[in-house]
């Protein structure tokens, strides 16, 4: 049975995207690598393609977080703090569910990410819904505000 899983984009198939892995037996989150080179200016952000999208069950939600080492040697955060990646993203009509990480460069030099460099965390949670919830019927497309403001 399927629970949860990574698979790479198809417009990424062909760039040599490695699945995300945990490092050793206990830890909980899977790394990231960057898809692509980039450089992120001091005190700018940047959007980096992972050619990675993620499947789950209904009920999960996938959380993309710093690694530690980013912030604290390389002077990287996540722009939303904590990205939430949602069920429903997977495959989704707009852009297959690709999944996005937003950088910020919080110190004074510039930082180089090259394609294959780590850049974040994603961990599996199961979330809760409230009693006779309504209106929730719509089907994702896309994500960043597709919901509306
Ligand atoms: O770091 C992130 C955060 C989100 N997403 C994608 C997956 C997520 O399912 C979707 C929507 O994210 P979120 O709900 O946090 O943003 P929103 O501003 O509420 O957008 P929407 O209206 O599309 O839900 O964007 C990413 O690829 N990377
Ligand atoms: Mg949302």
């Amino acid at each position: 049975m399927r629970n949860r899983g990574f698979e790479i984009v198809s417009d990424f198939k062909d760039k040599y995207i490695n699945l995300p892995t945990r490092k050793t037996s206990k830890s909980a989150g899977y790394d990231i690598e960057a898809a692509e080179d980039k450089i992120i200016k001091a005190g700018q952000m940047a959007v980096i393609a992972t050619g990675l999208k993620a499947y789950m069950q209904d009920d999960e939600y996938l959380g993309i977080h710093i690694r530690s080492s980013l912030a604290f040697k390389k002077n990287l955060n996540l722009v939303n703090s904590q990205g939430v990646i949602d069920a429903d993203y997977y495959n989704n009509e707009d852009n297959e569910g690709h999944i996005m990480i937003g950088l910020i460069n919080f110190g004074d030099e510039d930082v180089e990410i090259t394609k294959g460099m780590r850049i974040a965390q994603a961990i599996f949670y199961k979330f809760l819904t409230i009693d006779d919830e309504k209106n929730v019927d719509t089907i994702r497309s896309g994500g960043f505000g597709s919901t509306g403001e």
